[in-house]
Order: structure tokens, then sequence, then C-alpha cells
């Protein structure tokens, strides 16, 4: 006979740490001897997050959609094979930080029905700075998705502390706790905590029992369904190695509307190879030594922006590092 195995979901907006959160999560249960399995949802239609991940780790992808719109079906049939194929003693899914959680949820719990899966709950992971400015800005789809994610949370990781004071900490916790009195919030700097502690109080079955997962402050539901149309996204495939600096500049030249970015990538003037991510005008770069040909790519995900414009920039920065590179 089988147990049924653990599902946590992960959720929270674009940028704000969930794949961070992933690692942290998979190293914890396999230092307990445990093994971890993956879904990766993301919107373009490679999977750089992947790249994050240590390859024994059994791993699902959906890509190139959302889980909670297109890719809704496939969430089922991948994670039930996953969980035939590799017999995992527990599963994370992470989904796009553009995703519904209440879809999510739905969909999760729609295939746990003949799954042998156990849904755990939810966790939403913010980005502290992101979320201040969105609330003392009030209004937009961004944040109501935001607001969303929260409000089905069973914990709240409050991530990227080192981004806001004491004080702004403690007013986004007051906001939090209107939102969604019940789910615990934990604050972090890169989702670092006793993550025994973050499963234990956010997911204890006495907890489960009080406060189901749907459950929530009342009115929440009014705010959802509000789909997330608005978010799009652009890959670019390069042709070439560009010049790290100029692409540098380039990026700290993105409009407002480009909210998140990531890549990988061979620049001209250095030696190895980078995954570069871009999340609420911070820029981040990590050294990666991808397994089989993976190609430079970079997807540009936000709201509204002109992807011609985007794909003349990148043409551009292409043209003018291999210039530079003849030049020398
Ligand atoms: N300053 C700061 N940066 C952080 C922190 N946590 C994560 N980051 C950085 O934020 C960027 C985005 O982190 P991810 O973990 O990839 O975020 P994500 O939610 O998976 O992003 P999507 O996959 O686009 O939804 C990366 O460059 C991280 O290194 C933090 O606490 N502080």
């Amino acid at each position: 006979m089988h147990t049924e195995v653990p599902v946590y979901l992960l959720s929270g907006f674009l940028g704000s740490g969930k794949t961070t959160m992933l690692q942290r999560l998979v190293a914890y249960w396999q230092e307990k001897g445990m093994k971890p399995g993956v879904v990766i949802n993301e919107l373009g239609d490679v999977n750089l997050d992947g790249l994050l991940v240590e390859s024994e780790v059994p791993t699902a992808e959906l890509l190139d959609g959302c889980i909670c719109c297109t890719v809704r079906e496939d969430l089922a049939g991948e994670l039930a094979m996953l969980v035939e194929r590799d017999r995992p003693d527990v599963v994370v899914i992470e989904a796009t930080g553009a995703a519904n959680p209440i879809d999510l949820l739905d969909s999760a719990t729609e295939t746990a029905m003949y799954a042998g899966i156990n849904i755990k709950g939810l966790i939403t992971v913010a980005d502290a700075a992101h979320l201040l400015e969105m609330y003392r800005n009030r209004g937009g789809r961004t944040y109501a998705l935001m607001q969303d994610q929260i409000r089905c949370a069973s914990v709240i990781v409050l991530n990227k502390m080192d981004r806001v004071s004491k004080e702004e900490a403690a007013e986004l916790e007051s906001a939090i706790s209107g939102w969604n009195a019940y789910a615990p919030i934990i604050r972090t700097v890169r989702c670092e905590t006793d993550l025994g502690i973050l499963l234990d109080i956010g997911f204890s079955p006495e907890r489960q029992e009080q406060e189901p997962l749907q459950k929530m402050p009342s009115g929440g539901f009014a705010m959802l369904g509000s789909g997330h149309e608005h978010v799009t996204s652009y890959t670019h495939r390069f042709n070439r190695p560009v010049d790290s600096e100029r692409f540098q500049a380039m990026i700290k030249d993105l409009p407002r509307e480009i909210y998140r970015a990531k890549g990988l990538l061979t620049f001209s003037d250095t030696a190895s190879r980078f995954l570069f991510q871009y999340a609420f005008q911070e820029l981040d770069f990590i050294k990666v030594t991808p397994q089989g040909q993976l190609d430079d790519i970079a997807v540009f995900i936000g709201e509204h922006f002109s992807a011609s414009e985007l794909f003349e920039k990148l043409t551009e920065l292409e043209a003018d590092s291999e210039q530079a590179e003849a030049d020398e």
C-alpha cells in the first residue's frame, strides 16, 4: 500500500524568491534522507530555474504557460507521472509568479483525488520591497495578484528583508495580517529560515483542521479571478556572445514595465557562462555549467511592454558586441 505523498505549493510574485526557497526546501529534505520531487512551471519556453536544481532531483517541467490556465491539465498529468515514476517522498510545485493561487490549488486538489497525493498547503514568498511599493501606491492588477497570493497562503515568507527597514517591515506585516489573519509570517533574507519550524507551524494537522485551505477572510473571493492576461513574456535567443558591460547597461535601462528577466548567457569578455536574474530593479549573476547543449537565451516578463522594441535593443546589443570584439 502506498502512503500519500505530501505536496507543497510554492507561490509568490515574479522574482520574489520562489526558486531560492525551492532550493532550500530540496536541500532540507535531502539532508533528512528524503527524496524530494519538484514540478517547475515557467512562463518562457525554457526551464532556467531547473538549472538551479540538482540534476538528480526528479523534476517535471511545465513550460511556456502558466499552471493556473494554459497548462492546467498538464499539471495533473505531470504530477501524477512524477509520483508514479519517481516515487518521491515529498513534492514541491513552483508556480510561475503570475499564477493565481486559487486556480492552482483547484487544479492540484483535483489531481489529489486520483494521484495518491496529499496537498499540504501553500507557501507564498513575497518580495518585501516590491510589495511595499505596491501597497503604498495601491491599485493595479499586479498588486491584486500579490494580495491573492497572500490570501491563499498557509504560511507567508516575507523575503528580501535586506531591502526594507524594520519600520517598513512592521507596516507590511500589519497589512498582510489584514489580508490573511491565519497564516504565520516569517521574515527572511534569501529565504533563510528554520524550515523545520516553517513546515511545522504552517502545516500542522491541527492548523489545517481549523483553517481549511480555501478559507479566507470574508470577501476574499470577490477579489479573485482577475487572471493575468496583462502579464506578457518575450523570449530572445542570442546568435552570439554579448559584452557583459553593455548587457548590464541595457538591463539597467529597461522600461519599468519589464519587472523580471532571466536567462543563460555567454559573454564575449568572460570565460564562464552565467545565469542572470533581474527582479524589481536588481541584477544578479550566477556562474553555471549547464549539462548538455543549451543556447544563450533571455526571458523578459512584464506588463504591456513592446516586444519589438526589446528585440531591437537586443539585436543592437549583439551587433555592438560583435563590433567591439572586432575592434580589439
Ligand atoms: N536582495 C535580495 N535578493 C534576493 C533575496 N532572495 C532572493 N533574491 C534574488 O532575487 C532574484 C529572484 O529570485 P528567485 O528565487 O529566482 O525568484 P522567483 O520567485 O523564483 O522568480 P520567478 O521564477 O521569476 O517567479 C534572484 O536574483 C535572487 O538571488 C533576498 O532576500 N534579498
